[in-house]
Protein backbone atom coordinates (compact mmCIF):
# COMPACT_ATOMS: atom_id res chain seq x y z
CA UNK A 1 0.00 0.00 0.00
CA UNK A 2 1.16 3.74 -0.13
CA UNK A 3 3.16 4.45 2.22
CA UNK A 4 3.96 7.63 1.06
CA UNK A 5 0.17 8.82 2.67
CA UNK A 6 0.53 10.71 5.84
CA UNK A 7 -3.35 11.12 6.21
CA UNK A 8 -4.66 7.87 5.08
CA UNK A 9 -4.20 4.42 5.61
CA UNK A 10 -5.72 1.01 3.65
CA UNK A 11 -6.07 -1.58 6.24
CA UNK A 12 -8.72 -4.70 6.14
CA UNK A 13 -12.14 -3.04 7.62
CA UNK A 14 -14.30 -5.96 7.04
CA UNK A 15 -14.25 -9.75 7.06
CA UNK A 16 -15.73 -12.06 5.04
CA UNK A 17 -19.12 -12.06 6.47
CA UNK A 18 -19.07 -8.83 7.69
CA UNK A 19 -18.78 -7.92 3.63
CA UNK A 20 -21.38 -10.31 2.96
CA UNK A 21 -23.54 -8.92 5.53
CA UNK A 22 -23.03 -5.13 4.35
CA UNK A 23 -23.57 -6.54 0.31
CA UNK A 24 -27.41 -7.31 1.57
CA UNK A 25 -27.68 -3.95 3.36
CA UNK A 26 -26.56 -2.44 0.25
CA UNK A 27 -29.38 -4.48 -1.73
CA UNK A 28 -31.95 -3.74 0.58
CA UNK A 29 -31.26 -0.27 0.76
CA UNK A 30 -31.46 -0.16 -2.90
CA UNK A 31 -33.92 -2.21 -2.95
CA UNK A 32 -33.11 -4.53 -5.48
CA UNK A 33 -32.29 -8.69 -5.08
CA UNK A 34 -29.12 -9.39 -6.66
CA UNK A 35 -25.93 -7.72 -7.05
CA UNK A 36 -25.57 -7.25 -10.50
CA UNK A 37 -29.36 -5.28 -10.46
CA UNK A 38 -27.86 -2.62 -8.53
CA UNK A 39 -26.54 -1.63 -11.74
CA UNK A 40 -29.68 -0.97 -13.43
CA UNK A 41 -30.35 0.83 -10.00
CA UNK A 42 -28.01 3.05 -10.99
CA UNK A 43 -28.55 3.50 -14.63
CA UNK A 44 -32.27 4.73 -13.40
CA UNK A 45 -31.28 7.21 -10.43
CA UNK A 46 -28.13 8.07 -11.42
CA UNK A 47 -27.41 11.99 -9.83
CA UNK A 48 -26.55 14.47 -12.22
CA UNK A 49 -25.29 17.02 -9.66
CA UNK A 50 -22.22 18.56 -10.11
CA UNK A 51 -19.07 16.92 -9.68
CA UNK A 52 -20.64 13.88 -8.61
CA UNK A 53 -22.72 10.97 -10.02
CA UNK A 54 -23.60 7.66 -9.60
CA UNK A 55 -26.17 6.08 -7.35
CA UNK A 56 -25.49 8.26 -4.00
CA UNK A 57 -27.87 6.71 -1.01
CA UNK A 58 -27.46 8.03 3.10
CA UNK A 59 -29.69 6.63 6.03
CA UNK A 60 -28.94 5.89 9.77
CA UNK A 61 -26.04 3.05 10.07
CA UNK A 62 -27.78 0.80 11.95
CA UNK A 63 -26.19 -0.76 15.13
CA UNK A 64 -24.20 -3.56 13.18
CA UNK A 65 -22.74 -1.37 11.13
CA UNK A 66 -21.62 0.80 13.52
CA UNK A 67 -19.70 -1.86 15.23
CA UNK A 68 -17.97 -2.63 12.27
CA UNK A 69 -16.81 1.20 11.73
CA UNK A 70 -16.37 2.24 15.50
CA UNK A 71 -13.62 0.33 16.10
CA UNK A 72 -11.79 0.62 12.61
CA UNK A 73 -11.99 4.74 12.76
CA UNK A 74 -10.82 4.69 16.21
CA UNK A 75 -8.09 2.04 15.86
CA UNK A 76 -6.28 3.74 12.50
CA UNK A 77 -6.67 7.27 14.64
CA UNK A 78 -5.12 6.01 17.64
CA UNK A 79 -2.35 4.47 15.74
CA UNK A 80 -1.63 6.99 13.52
CA UNK A 81 -1.92 9.42 16.33
CA UNK A 82 -4.46 11.97 14.74
CA UNK A 83 -6.43 12.78 16.81
CA UNK A 84 -7.22 10.80 21.24
CA UNK A 85 -10.08 8.83 20.21
CA UNK A 86 -12.17 9.00 23.86
CA UNK A 87 -15.96 8.97 24.17
CA UNK A 88 -16.98 11.72 22.89
CA UNK A 89 -17.44 10.38 19.33
CA UNK A 90 -20.15 9.82 16.91
CA UNK A 91 -20.62 8.28 13.58
CA UNK A 92 -22.22 10.42 10.32
CA UNK A 93 -24.79 8.50 8.82
CA UNK A 94 -23.85 5.67 6.63
CA UNK A 95 -23.24 6.67 2.27
CA UNK A 96 -23.54 4.25 -0.50
CA UNK A 97 -22.44 4.96 -3.10
CA UNK A 98 -22.40 3.01 -6.75
CA UNK A 99 -20.89 4.35 -9.89
CA UNK A 100 -21.55 2.84 -13.09
CA UNK A 101 -19.59 3.66 -16.69
CA UNK A 102 -19.04 7.49 -16.35
CA UNK A 103 -19.13 7.72 -12.54
CA UNK A 104 -16.94 9.90 -10.74
CA UNK A 105 -16.78 11.83 -7.58
CA UNK A 106 -14.72 14.88 -8.14
CA UNK A 107 -11.79 16.03 -5.59
CA UNK A 108 -13.10 17.36 -2.50
CA UNK A 109 -12.23 17.47 1.55
CA UNK A 110 -14.92 15.99 3.63
CA UNK A 111 -14.67 19.25 5.43
CA UNK A 112 -18.20 19.38 7.24
CA UNK A 113 -19.45 20.80 10.15
CA UNK A 114 -22.73 19.54 11.92
CA UNK A 115 -23.96 21.64 14.37
CA UNK A 116 -23.70 19.36 18.02
CA UNK A 117 -21.26 16.98 16.66
CA UNK A 118 -18.73 18.99 15.84
CA UNK A 119 -16.62 18.72 13.08
CA UNK A 120 -16.10 15.64 10.65
CA UNK A 121 -12.31 14.20 11.72
CA UNK A 122 -12.27 11.12 9.73
CA UNK A 123 -13.51 9.16 6.48
CA UNK A 124 -13.80 5.56 5.98
CA UNK A 125 -14.67 4.32 2.53
CA UNK A 126 -15.28 0.80 2.42
CA UNK A 127 -15.03 -1.39 -0.60
CA UNK A 128 -17.87 -3.53 -1.10
CA UNK A 129 -17.35 -4.62 -4.97
CA UNK A 130 -14.41 -6.54 -5.68
CA UNK A 131 -11.81 -4.69 -7.65
CA UNK A 132 -11.64 -7.24 -10.88
CA UNK A 133 -15.74 -6.23 -11.25
CA UNK A 134 -14.38 -2.85 -12.86
CA UNK A 135 -12.02 -0.97 -14.74
CA UNK A 136 -11.07 3.14 -13.70
CA UNK A 137 -12.86 3.92 -10.34
CA UNK A 138 -9.76 4.58 -8.50
CA UNK A 139 -9.38 6.20 -5.45
CA UNK A 140 -7.31 9.19 -5.07
CA UNK A 141 -6.30 10.23 -1.68
CA UNK A 142 -3.60 12.68 -1.93
CA UNK A 143 -3.20 12.27 -5.37
CA UNK A 144 -2.00 8.20 -5.25
CA UNK A 145 -4.37 6.02 -6.59
CA UNK A 146 -5.49 3.15 -4.41
CA UNK A 147 -7.32 0.47 -5.79
CA UNK A 148 -9.34 -1.14 -2.60
CA UNK A 149 -10.54 -4.90 -2.71
CA UNK A 150 -14.02 -5.66 -1.72
CA UNK A 151 -13.92 -5.47 2.32
CA UNK A 152 -10.55 -2.97 2.50
CA UNK A 153 -11.20 0.49 3.82
CA UNK A 154 -9.33 3.43 3.24
CA UNK A 155 -9.47 5.63 6.19
CA UNK A 156 -8.40 9.23 6.34
CA UNK A 157 -8.63 12.67 7.73
CA UNK A 158 -11.50 14.32 6.56
CA UNK A 159 -10.31 18.08 6.59
CA UNK A 160 -6.78 17.74 4.70
CA UNK A 161 -7.29 14.66 2.63
CA UNK A 162 -7.89 15.86 -0.84
CA UNK A 163 -9.55 12.58 -2.34
CA UNK A 164 -11.47 11.48 -5.32
CA UNK A 165 -12.92 8.71 -7.13
CA UNK A 166 -11.75 8.21 -11.01
CA UNK A 167 -14.37 7.76 -13.79
CA UNK A 168 -15.37 4.45 -14.25
CA UNK A 169 -14.45 2.55 -17.18
CA UNK A 170 -16.54 -0.59 -17.38
CA UNK A 171 -18.33 -2.55 -14.13
CA UNK A 172 -20.16 -1.13 -10.99
CA UNK A 173 -18.18 0.25 -8.07
CA UNK A 174 -19.76 0.34 -5.37
CA UNK A 175 -18.51 1.77 -1.25
CA UNK A 176 -20.03 2.42 1.90
CA UNK A 177 -19.16 6.05 2.92
CA UNK A 178 -18.42 7.15 7.11
CA UNK A 179 -17.90 9.96 8.80
CA UNK A 180 -16.76 10.04 12.26
CA UNK A 181 -17.57 13.19 14.25
CA UNK A 182 -16.26 14.25 17.45
CA UNK A 183 -18.92 15.70 19.08
CA UNK A 184 -17.71 18.38 21.53
CA UNK A 185 -15.32 21.12 20.78
CA UNK A 186 -12.03 19.97 22.61
CA UNK A 187 -10.90 22.25 25.86
CA UNK A 188 -7.30 23.09 26.18
CA UNK A 189 -5.84 22.73 29.54
CA UNK A 190 -3.48 24.90 30.72
CA UNK A 191 -1.61 23.20 33.40
CA UNK A 192 1.22 24.74 35.52
CA UNK A 193 4.10 22.78 36.13
CA UNK A 194 5.99 22.64 39.30
CA UNK A 195 3.81 22.08 42.79
CA UNK A 196 1.25 20.69 39.68
CA UNK A 197 3.12 18.07 37.76
CA UNK A 198 6.04 17.67 39.81
CA UNK A 199 6.89 18.67 43.76
CA UNK A 200 8.01 22.10 44.28
CA UNK A 201 11.56 22.32 45.90
CA UNK A 202 11.48 25.95 46.98
CA UNK A 203 13.02 29.12 45.57
CA UNK A 204 15.06 28.93 43.16
CA UNK A 205 12.74 25.74 41.54
CA UNK A 206 14.04 23.05 39.64
CA UNK A 207 17.54 23.52 38.33
CA UNK A 208 18.70 20.22 38.03
CA UNK A 209 17.90 16.42 36.65
CA UNK A 210 17.77 15.53 40.02
CA UNK A 211 15.20 17.50 41.49
CA UNK A 212 12.34 16.79 39.29
CA UNK A 213 9.78 14.51 40.82
CA UNK A 214 6.74 13.85 39.01
CA UNK A 215 3.36 13.13 41.22
CA UNK A 216 2.19 9.99 41.46
CA UNK A 217 -1.14 9.60 39.13
CA UNK A 218 -0.15 12.90 36.77
CA UNK A 219 0.83 10.49 34.02
CA UNK A 220 -2.87 8.79 33.23
CA UNK A 221 -4.84 11.66 34.39
CA UNK A 222 -3.32 13.54 31.21
CA UNK A 223 -3.48 10.15 28.95
CA UNK A 224 -7.33 10.57 29.73
CA UNK A 225 -7.53 13.80 29.29
CA UNK A 226 -5.70 13.22 25.86
CA UNK A 227 -7.67 10.71 24.72
CA UNK A 228 -11.27 12.47 24.86
CA UNK A 229 -9.45 14.32 22.86
CA UNK A 230 -8.63 17.48 25.04
CA UNK A 231 -5.02 19.94 24.28
CA UNK A 232 -2.95 20.23 27.29
CA UNK A 233 -0.53 22.97 27.44
CA UNK A 234 2.26 23.16 29.88
CA UNK A 235 2.46 26.62 31.17
CA UNK A 236 5.23 27.93 33.25
CA UNK A 237 7.30 30.50 34.65
CA UNK A 238 10.94 29.79 34.99
CA UNK A 239 12.61 32.69 36.21
CA UNK A 240 15.91 30.75 37.98
CA UNK A 241 16.75 31.27 34.24
CA UNK A 242 16.79 35.39 34.49
CA UNK A 243 18.85 35.02 37.44
CA UNK A 244 21.35 33.05 35.87
CA UNK A 245 20.78 29.66 38.15
CA UNK A 246 19.35 28.25 34.75
CA UNK A 247 20.45 27.50 31.75
CA UNK A 248 17.74 26.79 28.58
CA UNK A 249 19.79 23.64 27.85
CA UNK A 250 19.38 22.30 31.09
CA UNK A 251 15.68 23.17 31.14
CA UNK A 252 15.11 21.40 28.13
CA UNK A 253 16.83 18.74 29.20
CA UNK A 254 14.35 18.57 31.93
CA UNK A 255 11.56 18.81 30.04
CA UNK A 256 12.94 15.47 28.50
CA UNK A 257 13.20 13.85 31.71
CA UNK A 258 9.37 14.89 32.79
CA UNK A 259 8.63 13.49 29.74
CA UNK A 260 10.59 10.45 30.35
CA UNK A 261 9.25 9.95 33.80
CA UNK A 262 5.29 10.58 33.00
CA UNK A 263 5.94 7.65 30.27
CA UNK A 264 7.51 5.54 33.11
CA UNK A 265 4.82 6.09 35.31
CA UNK A 266 2.54 4.87 32.40
CA UNK A 267 5.05 2.14 30.74
CA UNK A 268 4.27 4.12 27.45
CA UNK A 269 5.84 6.08 24.96
CA UNK A 270 2.27 8.81 25.16
CA UNK A 271 2.57 12.17 24.16
CA UNK A 272 1.63 14.10 26.87
CA UNK A 273 1.94 17.86 25.93
CA UNK A 274 0.57 19.69 23.45
CA UNK A 275 3.23 22.39 23.74
CA UNK A 276 5.50 23.23 26.77
CA UNK A 277 5.85 27.02 26.83
CA UNK A 278 7.62 28.79 29.61
CA UNK A 279 8.89 32.53 30.45
CA UNK A 280 11.82 33.23 32.20
CA UNK A 281 11.48 36.84 33.06
CA UNK A 282 14.47 38.17 30.45
CA UNK A 283 13.86 40.94 28.21
CA UNK A 284 13.54 38.44 25.35
CA UNK A 285 11.19 36.38 22.74
CA UNK A 286 9.58 34.19 25.63
CA UNK A 287 6.40 35.59 27.18
CA UNK A 288 5.69 37.75 30.30
CA UNK A 289 6.04 35.94 33.56
CA UNK A 290 2.56 34.63 35.45
CA UNK A 291 0.81 36.52 36.49
CA UNK A 292 0.83 38.22 33.73
CA UNK A 293 -1.90 36.27 31.39
CA UNK A 294 0.90 36.26 28.03
CA UNK A 295 1.44 32.54 28.16
CA UNK A 296 -2.10 31.64 28.46
CA UNK A 297 -3.21 33.72 25.48
CA UNK A 298 -0.62 32.22 23.52
CA UNK A 299 -1.36 28.99 23.92
CA UNK A 300 -5.12 29.82 23.21
CA UNK A 301 -3.91 32.04 19.97
CA UNK A 302 -3.50 29.07 17.50
CA UNK A 303 -6.20 26.83 19.23
CA UNK A 304 -9.67 26.83 17.99
CA UNK A 305 -11.16 26.22 21.42
CA UNK A 306 -14.30 27.15 23.11
CA UNK A 307 -13.37 25.84 26.26
CA UNK A 308 -10.40 26.81 28.23
CA UNK A 309 -9.55 25.95 32.12
CA UNK A 310 -6.27 26.55 33.98
CA UNK A 311 -5.23 24.67 36.55
CA UNK A 312 -2.02 25.54 39.07
CA UNK A 313 -0.84 25.70 43.01
CA UNK A 314 0.34 29.80 43.43
CA UNK A 315 -1.56 33.24 43.04
CA UNK A 316 -0.04 33.70 40.11
CA UNK A 317 -1.49 30.78 38.62
CA UNK A 318 -4.99 32.52 39.84
CA UNK A 319 -4.72 36.03 38.57
CA UNK A 320 -3.06 34.80 35.51
CA UNK A 321 -5.92 33.08 34.58
CA UNK A 322 -8.56 35.54 35.74
CA UNK A 323 -6.49 38.32 33.26
CA UNK A 324 -6.50 35.60 30.31
CA UNK A 325 -10.38 35.23 31.03
CA UNK A 326 -9.93 31.14 31.95
CA UNK A 327 -11.27 29.43 34.81
CA UNK A 328 -8.92 28.60 37.30
CA UNK A 329 -8.51 24.87 39.24
CA UNK A 330 -6.22 25.61 42.14
CA UNK A 331 -4.37 22.26 43.50
CA UNK A 332 -3.53 22.60 46.87
CA UNK A 333 0.21 19.76 46.26
CA UNK A 334 2.52 22.85 47.28
CA UNK A 335 3.18 24.92 50.10
CA UNK A 336 1.95 28.19 47.79
CA UNK A 337 -1.26 25.87 47.18
CA UNK A 338 -1.82 25.62 50.68
CA UNK A 339 -1.39 29.15 51.59
CA UNK A 340 -3.58 30.16 48.73
CA UNK A 341 -5.78 27.90 50.43
CA UNK A 342 -5.23 29.90 53.59
CA UNK A 343 -6.61 33.09 51.47
CA UNK A 344 -9.13 31.51 50.38
CA UNK A 345 -10.63 30.40 53.61
CA UNK A 346 -10.68 33.88 54.97
CA UNK A 347 -13.64 34.50 53.09
CA UNK A 348 -14.78 30.92 52.14
CA UNK A 349 -14.01 29.28 56.34
CA UNK A 350 -15.64 26.08 55.11
CA UNK A 351 -13.57 25.71 51.79
CA UNK A 352 -12.12 21.66 51.48
CA UNK A 353 -10.16 20.67 48.28
CA UNK A 354 -11.41 17.70 46.70
CA UNK A 355 -9.61 14.37 47.44
CA UNK A 356 -9.42 11.33 45.38
CA UNK A 357 -12.01 10.21 48.41
CA UNK A 358 -14.05 12.13 47.46
CA UNK A 359 -17.21 11.86 45.24
CA UNK A 360 -15.87 12.53 41.37
CA UNK A 361 -19.16 13.28 40.17
CA UNK A 362 -20.11 15.54 42.71
CA UNK A 363 -17.53 17.42 42.04
CA UNK A 364 -17.56 17.46 38.57
CA UNK A 365 -21.31 19.14 39.20
CA UNK A 366 -19.64 21.33 41.56
CA UNK A 367 -17.32 22.78 38.51
CA UNK A 368 -20.51 22.55 36.36
CA UNK A 369 -21.69 25.45 38.63
CA UNK A 370 -18.93 27.17 38.96
CA UNK A 371 -17.88 27.69 35.15
CA UNK A 372 -21.70 27.18 33.64
CA UNK A 373 -23.52 29.48 36.61
CA UNK A 374 -20.41 31.32 37.23
CA UNK A 375 -20.50 30.26 40.65
CA UNK A 376 -16.70 29.93 42.10
CA UNK A 377 -16.26 28.65 44.97
CA UNK A 378 -14.12 30.93 46.15
CA UNK A 379 -12.11 34.70 45.29
CA UNK A 380 -8.26 35.61 45.63
CA UNK A 381 -7.33 38.83 46.41
CA UNK A 382 -4.50 39.95 45.87
CA UNK A 383 -3.20 43.59 44.83
CA UNK A 384 -6.10 45.52 42.60
CA UNK A 385 -7.45 42.03 41.35
CA UNK A 386 -10.46 39.82 42.96
CA UNK A 387 -9.54 36.52 40.74
CA UNK A 388 -12.06 33.88 40.97
CA UNK A 389 -11.13 30.06 41.87
CA UNK A 390 -13.49 27.69 39.74
CA UNK A 391 -12.45 24.85 42.34
CA UNK A 392 -10.18 24.02 45.06
CA UNK A 393 -8.39 20.20 44.51
CA UNK A 394 -5.80 18.13 46.96
CA UNK A 395 -3.60 17.58 43.87
CA UNK A 396 -3.75 17.54 39.96
CA UNK A 397 -4.54 13.62 38.95
CA UNK A 398 -8.05 14.57 41.21
CA UNK A 399 -7.93 18.50 39.40
CA UNK A 400 -7.37 16.70 36.08
CA UNK A 401 -9.78 13.58 36.58
CA UNK A 402 -12.72 16.28 37.56
CA UNK A 403 -12.28 18.40 34.83
CA UNK A 404 -12.41 15.04 32.42
CA UNK A 405 -15.31 14.26 33.77
CA UNK A 406 -17.33 17.43 33.60
CA UNK A 407 -15.82 18.38 30.08
CA UNK A 408 -18.02 15.08 28.41
CA UNK A 409 -21.13 16.24 30.02
CA UNK A 410 -20.35 20.11 29.76
CA UNK A 411 -23.27 22.03 27.92
CA UNK A 412 -21.49 24.18 25.52
CA UNK A 413 -20.49 27.30 26.17
CA UNK A 414 -20.63 30.32 23.65
CA UNK A 415 -18.09 32.76 22.96
CA UNK A 416 -14.30 32.08 22.76
CA UNK A 417 -12.95 31.88 26.30
CA UNK A 418 -14.91 31.32 29.23
CA UNK A 419 -14.66 34.01 31.82
CA UNK A 420 -16.16 33.61 35.43
O1 LIG B 1 -17.07 6.38 -2.92
C1 LIG B 1 -15.96 6.68 -2.52
O2 LIG B 1 -15.00 5.90 -2.59
C2 LIG B 1 -15.68 8.03 -1.90
C3 LIG B 1 -16.92 8.87 -1.73
C4 LIG B 1 -16.60 10.15 -1.01
O3 LIG B 1 -15.54 10.68 -1.06
C5 LIG B 1 -17.65 10.82 -0.17
O4 LIG B 1 -18.76 10.32 -0.09
O5 LIG B 1 -17.34 11.86 0.44
FE1 LIG C 1 -15.42 12.31 0.39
Amino acid sequence: YPPRLANAKVVRGASEEQLASLRELAMDRVGVRSWGALLDAVEERRMASEGRRGLVEAFEAPDAVRAIFEPLCLGVAAALRWQRPGSEFSLNDVQLCAYGVGDYFARHLDDETRGRQGRRRLTTVLALSDAADYRGGELELDGELIRLEAGEAAVFEAGSCWHAVRPVESGLRVSLVFGLFWNSDPATVLLDRDGVVNRDVGSPGVVRVDQLQVFDGVADAIVDLRRRGHRIVLVTNQSAVRKGELARETLDIIHRDLLRQLGAQRETDDDFFDKIIYATGLDDDTPQLKPAPDMLLRALEQEVTTRAVAVGDSENDVVAAHRAGVPVLLVTSSHHGRRCLESLRLHAPSLRPTTAVDDLDAAAATLQKAIEDRRPRAYLRCDDDIAPVAAVFDSAPVALRTLALYLATARRTRGLLLAL
